[in-house]
C-alpha cells in the first residue's frame, strides 16, 4: 500500500473514491453509481441514506465483493478491496438480503449451526443472543417471533465472529415503529461498545436519531457527508410564529436583521407554501423565522404590542438538508418513505459537495 493511500485511510473504516457502477438498460448502459467518493470514520453509526433507487445496495455489494465495480478504488479500514478483501473479511459482518432462518429452529438452535459452520466457539452464541436482547427468546421457533426479532437474529448472526464493521442494508425496512426501535437502539449499543456500523436506508429521519455520521446521495453520487450536528445545525433554529397583526412582526423582525416569511398553510395540504403576499383575513398562515431565539422573538415582538399566540421552535432534519440539495438537481423531490417538515426550507451550513 502506499503511503498515500494510507494516510488517507487512517482511521476510517471505508473510503472510496470514483466508485462507478452501471448495468446494462434497455437504452444502453443504466448508471447505478457515478463517482461515488464515501467516507466512514472507524467507529460509531454512519447513515448511508438516499431515495429508492440512489445506488446504495449496489455500493454495498461492491464493497462486500458481491458486484464488480466498473471503476474506482474501495478501502475497509485501509485494505484495498476486493484486491484484498480475504484479508479483512473476517472484520465484517453483513446483512444484504432479507436473512432468512428454518422457521421451525430455535434462534439458538440456527445460531450453534452456524456458528458450528464458521468455527466459532458455541459460547458466543449466548453471548451474540444477550447482545441483540434475545437472551430470553433464543430457545422458541424462528417463526414464533416479530419481524423485529427476525432482524435482531440476523444481526445477532452477523456478530458471532465479532466483527469490527457491521454492514447493514435497510435493515427495518417491513418493520413496525417498535421494531424499528428496537433494530435501532441495537445498532447504537454495536456502535458504543466501539464498532462501527454502516447502516443505509432511504427515510432519512430514522437513522438521524442513532448517526454520528451520514452521508446523504442521490443518483449514485454523495451529495453531502459530515456529523449530523454538521448537516443538519448550520441553517439556524427555524421558528413558527402566529401573532394577530403579522404584517407588522414581519416588517419588525425584518429591521431587527431576522429572516421572517409568511407562509400559508393551505387547507388539505400538508407542504407550506411561500406566498410573495398574504391576505390574514382570508389566508391561514404563519411567520417562519430563522436566526433568532424563540425570547428574542417574544421580547422584541412584545415591546411592540404585538402579542405572540403560538411560538414553536422547529429542528431542521436531514430531510430538509437533503430537499435543499436536490432543489436544483433535478432528483426527486422528496425521499421516498419521509414525512418532511412542512416549514420553509433555510439554506447555508452543509457540507454539500
Ligand atoms: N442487478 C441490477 N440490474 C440492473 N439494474 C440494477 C440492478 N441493481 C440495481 N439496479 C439499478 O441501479 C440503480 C440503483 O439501485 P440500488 O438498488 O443500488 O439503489 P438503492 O439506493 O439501494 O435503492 P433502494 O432504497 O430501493 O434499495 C437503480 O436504478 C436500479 O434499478
Amino acid at each position: 500500500m502506499s503511503t498515500a493511500t494510507a494516510e488517507r485511510t487512517d482511521g476510517m473504516a471505508v473510503v472510496t473514491r470514483g466508485l462507478r457502477k452501471t448495468y446494462p438498460g434497455v437504452r444502453g448502459r443504466r448508471v447505478a453509481v457515478q463517482g461515488l467518493d464515501l467516507d466512514v470514520p472507524a467507529g460509531g453509526v454512519h447513515g448511508f441514506l438516499g431515495p429508492n433507487g440512489s445506488g446504495k445496495t449496489t455500493t454495498i455489494r461492491m464493497l462486500l465483493g458481491l458486484a464488480r465495480a466498473d471503476s474506482g478504488t474501495m478501502h475497509i479500514f485501509g485494505t484495498p478491496v476486493p484486491q484484498r478483501l480475504p484479508e479483512v473479511v473476517g472484520r465484517v459482518g453483513a446483512i444484504v438480503e432479507s436473512p432468512t432462518f428454518f422457521p421451525t429452529f430455535s434462534g439458538e438452535h440456527s445460531l450453534t449451526l452456524l456458528a458450528d459452520a464458521i468455527g466459532t466457539p458455541r459460547s458466543r452464541v449466548g453471548e451474540v443472543l444477550e447482545q441483540v436482547g434475545l437472551g430470553g427468546r433464543g430457545k422458541d421457533p424462528f417463526r414464533a417471533y416479530s419481524l423485529g426479532m427476525k432482524q435482531r437474529l440476523a444481526i445477532a448472526a452477523t456478530l458471532l465472529k465479532s466483527p469490527d464493521l457491521l454492514i447493514f442494508d435497510e435493515p427495518t425496512n417491513g418493520l413496525d415503529p417498535a421494531g424499528i426501535s428496537d433494530v435501532r437502539g441495537t445498532m447504537r449499543s454495536l456502535a458504543d461498545e466501539g464498532r462501527t456500523v454502516l447502516v443505509s436506508s432511504h427515510i432519512l429521519s430514522e437513522i438521524e436519531q442513532i448517526a454520528d455520521t451520514v452521508s446523504i446521495i442521490g443518483h449514485g453520487r454523495v451529495l453531502a457527508q459530515g456529523s449530523v450536528a454538521g448537516l443538519i445545525g448550520g441553517g439556524g433554529q427555524t421558528v413558527e410564529v402566529g401573532v394577530a397583526s403579522p404584517g407588522n412582526a414581519i416588517r419588525l423582525l425584518r429591521e431587527a436583521g431576522f429572516t421572517a416569511e409568511w407562509v400559508a398553510r393551505r387547507r388539505g395540504h400538508d407542504a407550506a407554501e411561500e406566498l410573495a403576499g398574504y391576505d390574514p383575513t382570508t389566508d391561514a398562515g404563519t411567520i417562519m423565522v430563522t436566526g433568532a431565539e424563540p425570547a428574542q422573538i417574544s421580547r422584541l415582538l412584545g415591546e411592540q404590542g404585538l402579542w405572540v399566540e403560538r411560538l414553536v421552535p422547529s429542528r431542521r432534519g436531514l430531510e430538509q438538508v437533503f430537499l435543499e440539495l436536490t432543489q436544483d438537481e433535478g432528483l426527486p423531490a422528496r425521499p421516498a418513505g419521509g414525512a418532511g417538515p412542512g416549514g420553509p426550507a433555510t439554506t447555508g451550513g452543509t457540507e454539500a459537495r
